[in-house]
C-alpha cells in the first residue's frame, strides 16, 4: 500500500490542536510512532494523554493538524475506507469497556460480527483463541464481566482488542487498578505478544514499572505538545523539571532499581 512501507511511521501526527471551548489541550503537537515499537505516552494529570489517544482513534476530532495511520490521512478518508483502517487496530480502554450483559466470549465476538460478518462456530473458535492469547483460562469465556477480577477484566478487554488481529494496539492505563504482581504479569503479556504477534503498542500510563520494563520509547506530554520522545536513558538525561521529578523521584528510582535487579537475574 502506498505510504504504508515498513520504514514509514505507523502513526504520524503533525500540528495537532485540541481545544474544549477556551481550554487548549494540545497545540502544534507532533509525534511519530514506529512500526513494532512499544511507546508510552506520559505526562502530568490533565495534559491530555487520553484526549490524544482518543484523537488518534477517531473518538475526538482535532481542531487542526493531520493524523496519518498506516500512511493514510485518516481525518479525510471516506467512511468505508475509514472503517477498514479501524479494523487494523484494537483498543483497550481503562475500565475494559466490556458489555456487562455479554459473556467474555460474546464480547470478543462483537467486533468479529460487526466488522467481518462472521457467523456460527467460527465465532466460538476465534473467541477461544483470543481468550488463550490474553492468558485467560478457557472457562473465562462463559463468564460475565461482573464475575471477573480486575486483572481478568483487563485480559478480557485485551482479548477483545485482539479480536481482529490488530497491527496496532492502543492501551489506556493498562495496569491502573492492578496489584503490582498483576501489573507486572500484564506488562509481560503485552511484551510477549508484541514479540510473538509483532504488533505496535501505543499506551498511556502512569506506571513507572511499565515504562522501565517494557517500553521501547517514551513520549512526554507537556506544554500542550510532545516535549520529548526517547528511551528511558534519554529521559534520565532531561533537564525539564517535571521530567526530572518524574523519572528521578523516589518512584522512578524504585522502578529503575527493580528493572536493574531483574536484568541482573536474567541469563545472557
Ligand atoms: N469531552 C471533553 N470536554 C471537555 N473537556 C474535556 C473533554 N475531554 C477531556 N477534557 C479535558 O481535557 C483535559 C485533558 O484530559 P485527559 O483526560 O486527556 O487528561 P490526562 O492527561 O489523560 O489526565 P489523567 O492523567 O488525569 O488521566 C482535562 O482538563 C479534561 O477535563
Amino acid at each position: 500500500m502506498a505510504g504504508d512501507g515498513q520504514d514509514q511511521p505507523i502513526i504520524r501526527l503533525r500540528g495537532i490542536r485540541n481545544a474544549f471551548g477556551p481550554q487548549v489541550i494540545h497545540n502544534n503537537l507532533d509525534l511519530d510512532v514506529r512500526r513494532g515499537e512499544i511507546i508510552a505516552l506520559v505526562g502530568g494529570s490533565g495534559t491530555g494523554k487520553s484526549v490524544l489517544l482518543r484523537t488518534i482513534v477517531g473518538l475526538n476530532r482535532p481542531a487542526a493538524g493531520s493524523i496519518e495511520v498506516f500512511g493514510q490521512d485518516i481525518l479525510h478518508l471516506p467512511k468505508l475506507e475509514r472503517r477498514k483502517v479501524e479494523q487494523r487496530w484494537g483498543i483497550l480502554f481503562q475500565n475494559g469497556a466490556l458489555f456487562s450483559s455479554l459473556t467474555v466470549a460474546q464480547n470478543i465476538q462483537v467486533p468479529l460480527k460487526e466488522h467481518l460478518g462472521l457467523k456460527g462456530p467460527m465465532l466460538e473458535e476465534i473467541a477461544a483463541l483470543k481468550i488463550a492469547l490474553a492468558g485467560l483460562p478457557p472457562e473465562a469465556g462463559a463468564k460475565y464481566p461482573s464475575e471477573l477480577s480486575g486483572g481478568m477484566k483487563k485480559r478480557a478487554g485485551l482479548a477483545r482488542a485482539l479480536a481482529l488481529d490488530p497491527e496496532i494496539v492502543f492501551l489506556d492505563e493498562p495496569t491502573a487498578g492492578l496489584d503490582p504482581i498483576g501489573a507486572a504479569a500484564f506488562d509481560q503479556l503485552i511484551a510477549d505478544l508484541r514479540d510473538t504477534v509483532g504488533f505496535t503498542v501505543f499506551l498511556v500510563t502512569h506506571d513507572l514499572d511499565t515504562l522501565a520494563t517494557v517500553c521501547d520509547r517514551i513520549a512526554v506530554l507537556g506544554e500542550k505538545r510532545v516535549m520529548v520522545v526517547g528511551t528511558m536513558n534519554d529521559m534520565l538525561e532531561q533537564t525539564n523539571p517535571w521530567i526530572v521529578e518524574y523519572f528521578h523521584g523516589p518512584r522512578g528510582r524504585a522502578a529503575l532499581d527493580a528493572k536493574a535487579r531483574a536484568d541482573a537475574r536474567r541469563p545472557d
